[in-house]
């Protein structure tokens, strides 16, 4: 348990944060998918990208750190046979990521997780996959991990992929695609959800050198004999988690700059400074960085489908907002960490704030804040939410704060560094 003093230090801060977790995955990802050696520095350390990491290895990449950087002996697309379950935790980007390259290995390959890992829905992938060639299956009866590949089938083609639960099954194959004997063609059927994850994981394969096509996120195409070329990667921060910081400067009135993060980069989670400058903050964008100012909060409604990760976040600042903010077109959230529409709404009613999870969105009634001992679910993304909400609010205590493990191990540090 971890009790937030309230209170700001200085007026005017700045931040510096580790690398972006989803980059991160990526660089490993297509670092191991090359042939030859990649140098990548600025890589995020966290649970989740060192389990990506150790599941690389395990299928023949070699991956070691030097402590500035990761460097990676790629596989050229040949995957060794896994004869252990490789173990993915609550890693959602690993597990599905991971499940398409799963196809590149020779025979079996079983990946597994946490208890909630079972309850993160995968199936709409292995239809997909099952289409391109690769046998893939749920293990029990739940279309949720653990999941069992069956590698050296994959022949790729024209595949169907419904993308309403989640962007990573389209990351998932894309990624793999280059190596598929026919290339790959995935329609999109279903709203595409978190598009600008599908963004970082185009650019990523850009910068190694795949080709990809898409009719307006429609259609995408990767031909066959592409490879990824090895070479030298850097990593930008974690636009995600730079929302603690740009929503504690938001709640109490105070300045904070997060270095290295801009409107510039592919993370779409840095959208967020736009919907805290509609609610009332000041937000300065400079080449180095951005910062955001607090100010008067009133409530906004807002389609946040684009933006999953950060409405945690926001909805804290909601808490602290006049009037009533919706949060919509998020049902996606429900197959989080947690259920991060229902928790979310449990944990502000707890704080005496009036917040309603309905199928698809989210309602929050600004109000004066209680403190009270906010249950965490094991997701990360509560426990940094919620600590910015202690910053306003004595007695706030968060439950399980080594959960910010999975993907800011040094979040306590940075957030004592704001008092
Ligand atoms: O591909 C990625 O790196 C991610 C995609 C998003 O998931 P969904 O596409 O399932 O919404 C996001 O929530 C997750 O934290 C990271
Ligand atoms: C949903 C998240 O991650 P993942 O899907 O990788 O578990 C997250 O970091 O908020």
């Amino acid at each position: 348990m971890r009790e937030i003093t309230p209170g700001m230090g200085r007026d005017n801060m700045a931040v510096t944060l580790p690398g972006s977790k989803s980059y991160s995955h990526r660089l490993l990802i297509a670092a191991a998918l090359a042939e030859g050696e990649s140098r990548i520095t600025g890589l995020l350390r966290s649970e989740d990208t060192l389990l990506t990491r150790d599941a690389l290895r395990a299928f023949g990449a070699v991956i070691e750190d030097d402590g500035e950087a990761m460097v990676v002996t790629g596989t050229g697309g040949r995957f060794q046979a896994c004869a252990e379950p490789i173990y993915l935790a609550n890693s959602g980007t690993s597990m599905r990521l991971l499940t398409g390259i799963a196809a590149l290995g020779q025979g079996e390959t079983v990946l597994t997780g946490t208890k909630r890992m079972g309850e993160r829905p995968i199936e709409d992938l292995l239809v997909a996959m099952r289409q391109a060639g690769t046998p893939a299956q749920c293990v029990n009866p739940t279309q949720c991990p653990p999941v069992k590949v069956t590698g050296g089938h994959f022949e790729g083609g024209k595949v169907t992929l419904d993308c309403r639960i989640s962007s990573q099954f389209l990351s998932s194959l894309l990624l793999a695609g280059p190596y598929a004997p026919k290339g790959i063609e995935v329609t999109v059927a279903g709203e595409l959800v978190s598009r600008p994850y599908v963004e970082i994981t185009l650019d990523i394969m850009a910068r190694f050198g795949i080709e990809v096509t898409h009719d307006d996120f429609q259609v995408f195409r990767v031909a066959p004999n592409q490879s990824y070329k090895p070479g030298t990667y850097h990593c930008e921060p974690d636009g995600s988690n730079a929302s603690y910081f740009w929503a504690a400067a938001a709640v109490t009135g105070k300045s904070v700059k997060v270095m290295n993060v801009t409107k510039k980069s592919r993370q779409g989670d840095v959208g967020l400074v736009d919907v805290l400058e509609k609610m009332g903050c000041t937000v300065t964008h400079e080449d180095d960085g951005t910062t955001v100012t607090g100010g008067e909060l009133s409530a906004v409604t807002v389609d946040m489908a684009l933006m999953p990760d950060v409405v945690p976040t926001l909805a804290v600042v909601a808490a602290h907002a006049k009037g009533t903010t919706v949060i919509e077109n998020v049902a996606h959230l429900r197959e989080k960490e947690c259920d991060r529409l229902g928790c979310v709404a449990v944990e502000l009613r707890k704080m005496g704030i009036d917040a309603v999870a309905k199928e698809s969105s989210l309602e929050i009634t600004g109000g004066t804040l209680t403190g009270s001992e906010v249950e965490t679910y094991d997701d990360h993304r509560m426990a940094m939410s919620f600590s910015v909400a202690g910053l306003t609010t004595p007695g706030v205590r968060i439950l399980d704060p080594g959960c910010v493990k999975k993907s800011f191990p040094s979040y306590w540090d940075v957030f004592d560094s704001l008092q």
